[in-house]
């Protein structure tokens, strides 16, 4: 019976990713053109969510600023997820919700990047960075899943929503990580021509 249930989670997170391979591909695109032009004008990339998406925010950082797959220099990229003493300073001084909108305030300049990463897009957190972002004249590329929850309404021109046609949080979860991976493809490409 495990081993069936097992099975069932491939077979659903197949068919998700199959789904996303096929209206994701452009917008995906578009989003890793705003990195790239905000790299290639002197901007970082900041990223944040919560959770199994804090990870994600970590993993994407530490691709850029080590390397993906291929030999290039060091690309600009923080994780606002990773200094336990300033995360938990603000939760215990002002508010949980703040914890990424204070460091996109003290980090973010005009042209930098927020990618705010949400499954449902009703963390408190992330919809605060995101406001923050635009207050700073940062583009935002968010990746959500469900129905994009409170971040839809937040959107500027310039901002790209990445939005997994999936429910289950683990299953939206695994496409986020197949697209970070795509959007590092997307910028080693363009910058450096490789892999
Ligand atoms: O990894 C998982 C579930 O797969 C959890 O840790 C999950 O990320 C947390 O419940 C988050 O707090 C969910 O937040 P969000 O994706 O709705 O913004
Ligand atoms: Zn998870």
């Amino acid at each position: 019976m495990s081993v069936e249930r097992i099975r069932q989670l491939f077979a659903e997170s197949l068919e998700t990713k199959a789904k996303a391979g096929e209206v994701l591909p452009e917008v995906i695109a578009a989003a890793g053109q705003v990195m790239v032009e905000c790299l290639l004008n002197g901007g970082k990339i900041l990223s944040c969510g919560n959770g199994g998406s804090a990870g994600d925010a970590q993993h994407f950082s530490s691709e850029l600023l080590n390397r993906f797959e291929m030999e290039r220099p060091a690309l600009p990229a923080v994780a606002l997820t990773t200094d336990s003493s300033t995360l938990t300073s603000i939760a215990n001084d002002y508010s949980y919700n703040e914890i990424f909108s204070k460091q996109v305030r003290a980090l973010g300049n005009a042209g930098d990047v927020l990618l705010a990463i949400s499954t449902s897009g009703n963390s408190a957190n992330v919809i605060q960075a995101i406001q923050a972002a635009h207050d700073r004249e940062m583009k935002v590329v968010a990746m959500t899943g469900k129905e994009g929850g409170e971040m839809v309404n937040l959107y500027g021109p310039g901002d790209i929503e990445v939005r997994v046609p999936a429910t289950s949080t683990a299953r939206i979860q695994e496409v986020h990580l197949l697209v970070i991976h795509a959007l590092c493809d997307f910028i080693d490409q363009q910058l450096f021509g490789g892999p």
